[in-house]
């Protein structure tokens, strides 16, 4: 990761209803970059992601990435892919077919969709699977499919909404390593949203701890232990890992 900034963002606010959901954000995300923004249920991190990737727009702010304002950007002019967390699939077309649907829509890649498609479901482990209906794999394969099919497109940034809240313990954890080891390969910058503090702190370069549309504290995993901003942080960050870490040490002693 370097420390050049990819995307700035400076006092992105939203309202809904006449309240603040978002007050006035401000943080950048450097190039290469792997953040979490972590927060619990109702925080404002959708809304936050809507509208970095331009399906929402903010009443006041500025998004910038590589220095050009994109508040105002259309989706597709933003150069960013985004993984959800049902995937999102083509449920009645093969692995392979997803992918290439996609590629389809991409004026440079078009013509090479079956060999980008190929490559990138390889790198994932899916060669075996291509010809395979999106139902008859397991929610994990479905989640990379989903993953190859953002990669595939080379965007700048990926932005990732819970993409793990429906999976299994087990494969939850194997598909955090395949992650690590796409963005150290691809070194794609990806910004990751979850309201699990363990997924957050094993996967960050940096934590972005978000509470009622603000930022509590926006630092490295270890910073954030060692120096918790405020109260909050300390209670739904620090404490919280703290009872997980205790929980997990009974249970390999058992
Ligand atoms: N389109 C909308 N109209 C009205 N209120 C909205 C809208 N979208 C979001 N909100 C409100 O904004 C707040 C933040 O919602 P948001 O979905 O961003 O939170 P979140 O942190 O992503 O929560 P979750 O983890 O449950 O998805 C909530 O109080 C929500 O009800």
């Amino acid at each position: 990761m370097s420390e050049t900034t990819k995307l700035s963002i400076r006092g992105l606010t939203k309202r809904f209803d006449g309240s603040d959901t978002l007050h006035g954000l401000d943080f950048d995300v450097y190039d290469g970059e792997f953040l979490s923004i972590l927060g619990p249920s109702g925080c404002g991190k959708t809304t936050t992601l809507r509208i970095l990737i331009g399906l929402l727009a903010p009443d006041e702010g500025t998004v910038s990435l590589d220095g050009m304002d994109i508040t105002r950007a259309r989706p597709d002019e933003r150069h960013m892919g985004i993984v959800f967390q049902d995937y999102a699939l083509f449920e009645n077309m093969t692995v392979l077919g997803n992918v290439e649907y996609a590629l389809r829509f991409n004026a440079e890649l078009k013509s090479r969709r079956r060999e980008v498609a190929t490559a990138v479901l390889d790198q994932l482990g899916l060669s075996e699977h291509l010809d395979k209906k999106i139902h008859q794999l397991s929610g994990g394969q479905q989640q990379r499919v989903s993953i190859a099919r953002t990669l595939a497109l080379n965007p700048d940034i990926i932005l990732f909404d819970e993409p793990m809240s429906a999976l299994d313990v087990e494969t939850r954890l194997s598909l955090r390593g395949e992650l690590k080891r796409i963005q150290r390969e691809f070194g794609t910058t990806m910004i990751y949203i979850t309201h699990d503090q363990e997924e957050a702190f094993a996967l960050s370069d940096r934590v972005m701890v978000m509470g009622e549309g603000r930022i509590h504290q926006l630092a490295t995993p270890e910073e954030i232990i060692a120096n918790p901003a405020d109260k909050y942080v300390s209670d739904f960050v620090v404490e919280n890992l703290r009872i997980k870490m205790d929980s997990l040490a009974r249970f390999m002693e058992a």
